[in-house]
């Protein structure tokens, strides 16, 4: 429970109706949840408009309405209180409401359009080998030191961020390390946070459904690092070609991270195999098992963060060397019997896709076939879709298309619009399945001895999400069963 007036600290106010020393037990942004004495704020959707709904907040007992724009009708009992935005109101209101937790630890936020996942995860695994209290909130997981929280979101809701990681200055922890989506970003779910850094890996194609266009996309991200306080670090990218922009108008320390630019933390891949690579950082040597040149990225990132953090050099690098690959990344086997490499990995962007195909390119070693399985989400930007197609049937000897998250899409049109993509001289190289099991099932009889089956998309996931029900599914056992069965 909190007063008003103070979980209003810091909101710029338009208006305000009625008395603000009310006590307030939690804060709503979805009516559905309103309970006696709970201040709902009203957010503009993608949807629908919260507006719509306070009506029915009221009538469920809320004390407080935070809201753009005033309803006609105002009940005497309650408190209006008029913003201009609502979504940046609801961010400070959760940070306040948990008594500013991101000022009692050390948070660090990771955008980029790939590797956020991997080097979130593997700061984590790092500060905790290092002997720290650790927290992550990630796609996959959010990790409050060791207990495991499950998530939907890669940037979860303002008073989610706020709840967890109020639960991690309770045990102790010292640092924490957040993705940061563009979503994230656009709808202030990060606003009000304060970070100790920031990382930026790279900048490609994704959601331009949503952000309308690459600059805007671009422009968004570049606001996280804008925001940055000047007693932070800011870690940009430098070869990727946007990665200067990110440092333009930050006020934090800005650092550079590169393989092919000269800056502050360099990196040299010495060789690069299915084991991991061998890298020369800042003229040390490194073990990682690692794999493929993104992953030279994700690692030099990881070790300047630790370095601008305060540890020290040569116990980073031995740590390094002992840090587990990431669960969905570039997760692979080999059977016994026919030496056939299964590799389960999340790209579903244009660029990631490219990056794994290059990489499982550079490192395969005989003359054996990749045969690849993929396919597109539904309710997402497809204008990647064809060119996820193209890169595909262009980088591996075999492809077979089929659904990933089809959602509320019918799945024929997504592998339509896929199917677009893929170049005359490439034809005969691909099939489309577009059941997902089927079609894992058929890369596992095509392969042959040493071959490799990539299996994109899907990553870490564990359900397959159709017509909007979200049921069992899981690449990795799918194979890994059916290369069995087959006595592959
Ligand atoms: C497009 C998008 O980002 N949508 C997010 C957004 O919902 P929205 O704006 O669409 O909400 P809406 O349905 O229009 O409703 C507007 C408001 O009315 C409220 N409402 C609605 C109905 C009702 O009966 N009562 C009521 O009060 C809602 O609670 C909401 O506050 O705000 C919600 C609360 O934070 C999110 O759960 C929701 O994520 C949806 C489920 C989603 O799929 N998001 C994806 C695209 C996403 O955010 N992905 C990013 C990036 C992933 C990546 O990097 O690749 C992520 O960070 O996860
Ligand atoms: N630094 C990188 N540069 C380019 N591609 C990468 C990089 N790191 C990982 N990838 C590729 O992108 C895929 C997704 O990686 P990861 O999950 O770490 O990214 P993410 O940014 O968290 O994605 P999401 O936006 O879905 O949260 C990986 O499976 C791999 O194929
Ligand atoms: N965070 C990404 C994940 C995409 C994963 C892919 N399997 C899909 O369902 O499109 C998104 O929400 O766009
Ligand atoms: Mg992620």
């Amino acid at each position: 429970m909190m007063i008003l007036k103070d979980i209003l600290y810091k909101v710029s106010l338009d208006i305000v109706i009625g008395a603000t020393d009310v006590a307030i037990n939690q804060i709503q942004f979805d009516s559905r949840a309103i309970e006696k004495g709970d201040a709902f704020v009203a957010l503009k959707g993608t949807a629908v408009d919260g507006h719509e709904y306070i009506e029915k907040a009221v009538s469920q007992g809320a004390t407080a309405i935070i809201l753009e724009e005033l309803p006609d009708y105002q009940e005497e009992s309650v408190t209006y209180v008029k913003v201009s935005n609502a979504h940046n109101a609801l961010a400070l209101m959760a940070a306040n409401f948990y008594d500013n937790p991101s000022k009692q630890l050390k948070l660090v936020g990771v955008t980029g359009t790939n590797g956020k996942t991997t080097t979130t995860s593997l700061l984590y695994q790092l500060f905790k080998k290092s002997g720290f209290k650790a927290g992550l909130i990630s796609t996959v997981e959010i990790l409050i030191n060791e207990k495991v929280v499950a998530t939907k979101h890669t940037t979860p809701d303002p008073l989610t961020i706020n709840k967890h990681l109020a639960d991690m200055v309770s045990i102790g922890v010292d640092y924490c390390f957040m993705e940061v989506s563009s979503h994230g970003i656009a709808q202030e779910r990060v606003t009000g946070l304060e970070f100790a850094g920031g990382i930026f890996t790279n900048l490609s194609h994704d959601h331009l459904d949503y952000h309308n266009s690459f600059a805007e996309y671009r422009n968004v991200k570049k606001r996280f690092f804008d925001d940055m306080p000047k007693h932070a670090f800011v870690l940009t990218n430098l070869d990727d070609k946007n990665g200067a922009v990110m440092l333009q108008n930050t006020k934090a320390r800005k650092l550079g991270y590169a393989l092919k630019t000269y800056t502050d933390y360099r990196a040299q891949i010495i060789e690069n195999q299915f084991g991991g690579l061998l890298l020369k950082i800042n003229e040390h040597e490194v073990w990682s098992k690692m794999v493929g040149q993104f992953n030279a990225y994700n690692v030099l990132a990881i070790y300047a963060c630790a370095i601008e953090l305060g540890l020290d050099e040569i116990e980073v690098l031995e740590v390094i060397s002992q840090l587990q690959g990431v669960s969905g990344r570039f997760q692979y086997f080999t059977t016994v019997e026919n030496k056939i490499t299964a590799i389960v990995d999340y790209a579903h962007t244009p660029d990631a896709l490219k990056n794994v195909l290059e990489t499982i390119n550079s490192i395969r070693t005989r003359n054996e076939k990749v045969i690849t399985v993929v396919g597109c989400g539904g309710d997402r930007d497809n204008t990647k879709r064809p060119k996820m197609a193209h890169i595909a049937a262009a980088l591996s000897d075999q492809v077979i298309f089929t659904s990933d998250n089809p959602r509320t899409e019918d799945p024929q049109k997504i592998l339509d619009d896929m199917e677009k993509g893929v170049q005359p001289q490439d034809f005969k190289k691909t099939i489309t399945i577009l059941d997902r099991r089927q079609a894992i099932k058929a890369a596992a009889k095509m392969a042959d001895k040493n071959d490799i089956i990539l299996i994109a998309g899907k990553g870490h996931e564990t359900y397959q999400e159709i017509n909007g029900v979200r049921s069992d599914f899981n690449d990795r056992t799918i194979i890994a069963d059916f290369l069995n069965q087959l006595q592959k």
